[in-house]
């Protein structure tokens, strides 16, 4: 079994990718905290992890942006059902630069980009038929031009002082690998937990 969480990560990753070829190959549940302490999830997708961390994109103003700007910590799950592993990540969350967000940003599809320009995440929308309308007028606003990144949509990296790998076992007496660090730069410890 690998010593380096990350290493270890991909491995996972990369065989759920190759065997289970899901539709989402980043789904991830982030979880942040309010000001009240209340928490709150949703699924994001994953773009990369190496040894920086898990990088994501989204508005930073949005309900999660605004959260994780007063409060930088941050929780990742994932649940691959058809290998039984569940990835449970913990950390603090750090800037991304200009350049990386350009780079996701062109990354993504012109429909994706479209869709991403014409709402304001997380705010109130008056109906349903507004969406369309909205979309339409993206598309008419940016027609025969490049649509380009709102500067407050980008890259957020949770850097990781906790992963654990859970490998499920009908028997209940599931395997629960847990890698954790003192700071950023320090080794990597790793120790079992009881299921
Ligand atoms: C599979 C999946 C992937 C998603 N990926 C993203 C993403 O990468 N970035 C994002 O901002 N929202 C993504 N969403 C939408 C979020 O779940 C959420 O609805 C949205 O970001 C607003 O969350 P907030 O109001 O808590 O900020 C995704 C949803 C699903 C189901």
């Amino acid at each position: 079994m690998s010593d380096d969480p990350i290493a270890k990560f991909h491995q996972w990753w990369e065989a759920v990718i190759r065997d289970v070829q899901p539709k989402h190959r980043g789904a991830m549940c982030l979880s942040t905290v309010a000001d009240n302490g209340m928490p709150s999830a949703r699924f994001v997708a994953l773009k990369t992890a190496d040894a920086r961390g898990f990088l994501f994109c989204t508005w930073f103003n949005s309900r999660k942006g605004q959260e994780l700007a007063r409060h930088p910590h941050a929780a990742l799950t994932f649940w691959w059902e058809e290998k039984g592993w569940q990835v449970r990540v913990e950390g603090v969350i750090a800037p991304v630069s200009a350049q990386e967000s350009d780079a996701a940003w062109h990354d993504r599809s012109r429909d994706a980009q479209l869709t991403t320009v014409c709402f304001q995440q997380s705010q109130p929308l008056a109906t349903e038929a507004e969406l369309e309308v909205r979309l339409q007028q993206a598309r008419q606003q940016y027609e025969g031009q490049p649509v380009p990144r709102p500067a407050q949509w980008g890259g957020l990296r949770v850097v990781p002082q906790s992963l654990e790998f859970l490998t499920f076992r009908d028997n209940r007496l599931h395997l629960r690998e847990y890698f954790s660090r003192a700071t950023p730069q320090s080794d990597w410890e790793k120790r079992l937990l009881q299921p």
